[in-house]
């Protein structure tokens, strides 16, 4: 889940050298107790400052070049720095600065374009340096001002708590709302009961940030108005409303839609198709409040700022100021986005996507361009080397934050549909191995443990036998739930088969591990399932092993299933643990 605290005192990237960097740095780690705001303006001031300076040594070359020699290296390096502070200040809120500046740079690109053997050009284009551009720049000094530019960031900081949403249910007399309470049980939510509304009205100050309302369609003008309540005192929160109730005229459900409430089942909806709707709206939720995020731009105070502006937006982000660590990052950091600058210095943004898409894992990262380049042709040539997107530059921040959390969101959605089983929307078989891989050789790096588990349903032959299959599923998807909702956010479950899952977790030991699966397993033992008027348990059994106390991630999966296979055949309902030396065969 995305880090929702900014954590100043981070450096924003070892691999940038550059000491404007480290002074910003420095100032961000000396007042840990700033605001987002006061950080954003200090960043601009200091971004003002820079520019001056830049802008005074620039005037300070054109006066020094000379009317007999042509200089296009000085001719390009301004058109270098006029294009990246027209990138730049806009996001600085300089929007007059960056206008004149790029059309400053038109006219340099334009000079450019002159053919440089023709030493008989020169004259002409060292008149246009002294006599217009020299005022220009002269002017651009006097548009950065002296006050802080404002920053349009981060009043609508986002506090999305790692937990799921709280699911709120409006009691109500009927079959539908009863056994919808009791299937949802299963499926290891969050729940409050809650008499009415206006029982709801009085625990709001104790809710998170996050909540589903479920309640009959009569109660959803007065759902309308408890979120509107609770909007008012937080913004930010995020709450759906989903009412149940018999709307078959188009008029009463046109009416019901117009109201504002985000789905609407009948009482004749099954309620393990209700939970499920739910669970899913659950995920995209907390899909749609985060993302990850790689920028790589070569200008480190705009890099600082659309970290602190995406951070505050609820969003892990990772800068890079020069592009070489970008394949350690990626794989490490594993985006679900990339955001490149096109201009970097020795570095174009384009061979940069080229060379991404040179590696099959990372075909369907979206990348996206963020440059000052206006050229419609220009912005064509570099989207055909694999980017997908353009964004130009300035962007507001507001701009920024909606670009992006849209686009993390689409990813992730596309990335879901291809890497989780459709059952139970947990990762298929080879991701699981992958992130077995991934884990296995992180842990190898850093020296950390990481426990492995192979967990199966009990008899669930005789369920499928006594119950039928649609029952089965029903089972195999609650054990899903329970496991989603039970274990944390940085363990990764797999589908491994039919009735198999495999689980890797970080940073855990064998005892610790043991521990969790137990509760876990006493939990699925005590879930009643009904089928018709049949009511029935039941049970799981787990083998774990210690990842890295083997030579490969295979041997301990393998480990794993052995203390699953030996629990098996010590009477299943249980737990057991495959030893350090599991992999010479004892087994406890
Ligand atoms: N409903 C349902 N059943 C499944 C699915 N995948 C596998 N199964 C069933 O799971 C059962 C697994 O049976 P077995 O491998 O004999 O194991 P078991 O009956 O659980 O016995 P033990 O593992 O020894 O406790 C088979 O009946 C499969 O048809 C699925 O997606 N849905």
């Amino acid at each position: 889940m995305p880090v929702r605290l900014l954590t100043l005192n981070n450096p924003v990237n070892s691999s940038i050298k550059s000491p404007w960097l480290n002074t910003v740095t420095k100032i961000m780690a000396e007042n840990p107790s700033d605001s987002v705001e006061d950080k954003l303006r200090l960043l601009s001031q200091r971004f003002s400052h820079r520019t001056a300076r830049e802008l005074d040594d620039l005037r300070h070359k054109i006066g020094q070049s000379d009317e007999q020699h042509g200089d296009w290296e000085l001719l390009e390096y301004l058109h270098q720095v006029l294009h990246r502070l027209t990138g730049s200040a806009g996001t600085f809120g300089l929007q007059q600065f960056s206008h004149q500046s790029r059309t400053l740079e038109q006219l340099v690109k334009g000079l450019l374009q002159q053919p440089h053997n023709k030493g008989d050009k020169w004259p002409a284009i060292y008149s246009e340096l002294q006599h217009r551009i020299l005022p220009e720049l002269k002017d651009l000094d006097r548009l950065l001002g002296d006050s802080a530019p404002k920053s349009a960031a981060i009043s609508e900081r986002q506090n999305h708590d790692n937990e799921d949403a709280l699911l709120v249910l409006v009691e109500h007399q009927g079959a539908f709302y009863t056994s919808l309470q009791e299937e949802l049980k299963h499926y290891g939510f969050a729940l409050m009961s809650v008499a009415s509304c206006a029982e709801f009205s009085q625990k709001l100050s104790r809710i998170p940030t996050s909540v589903i309302m479920i309640a009959h369609v009569s109660q959803a003008q007065a759902c309308i108005e408890i979120r509107r309540l609770l909007q008012q005192q937080t913004p930010q929160r995020s709450i759906s409303i989903v009412c149940f109730g018999s709307c078959p005229e188009f008029d009463s459900r046109y009416k019901i839609a117009a109201l504002g409430i985000d789905g609407l089942f009948s009482e004749a909806t099954n309620a393990t198709e209700v939970a499920e709707y739910l669970q899913r709206l659950q995920t995209e939720r907390l899909e749609a409040s985060g993302g990850k995020v790689l920028i790589v731009d070569d200008d480190v105070d705009l890099l600082e700022h659309y970290r602190l502006t995406l951070t505050a937006a609820g969003m892990t982000v990772k800068t890079l100021g020069t592009p070489e660590a970008i394949f350690s990052v990626l794989s490490e950091f594993k985006p679900d986005i990339l955001l490149l600058d096109v201009h970097m210095g020795a570095y174009s943004g384009p061979t940069l996507a080229r060379m991404i898409r040179f590696q099959p894992q990372w075909l369907s990262l979206p990348i996206i361009y963020l440059s000052a380049e206006q050229d419609k042709s220009e912005q064509l040539k570099a989207l055909a080397d694999g980017a997908d997107e353009f964004i130009s530059k300035p962007i507001s921040d507001s701009e920024l934050k909606e670009t992006v959390r849209t686009r993390c969101f689409r990813a992730r959605q596309l990335a879901n549909l291809l890497a989780r089983d459709s059952l139970t929307g947990l990762l298929k078989h080879s991701l699981i191995k992958q992130e077995m891989a991934n884990e296995y050789a992180r842990c190898r790096r850093v020296g950390e443990q990481a426990a492995v588990v192979m967990l199966d349903l009990d008899h669930f032959k005789r369920v499928n036998d006594d119950y039928g299959h649609g029952t089965g599923d029903t089972v195999i998807k609650a054990l899903a739930n329970l496991l989603t909702h039970r274990l944390r956010k940085t363990d990764k479950i797999g589908r491994y088969g039919g009735e198999e899952f495999a689980i890797v977790m970080p940073q855990c030991d064998l005892t610790q591990a043991e521990q969790i699966l137990e509760q876990i397993r006493l939990h699925f033992s005590g879930l009643v399932f009904q089928s018709g008027r049949n009511e029935f348990h039941v049970t799981l059994s787990a083998g774990i092993a210690l990842l890295n106390d083997y030579e490969d991630p295979e041997s301990a999966l393998e480990a794993a299933d052995q203390a699953l296979y030996q629990r098996k055949q010590l009477g299943r309902n249980g737990v057991s643990l495959a030893l350090a030396g599991a992999a010479k065969g004892e087994q406890q």
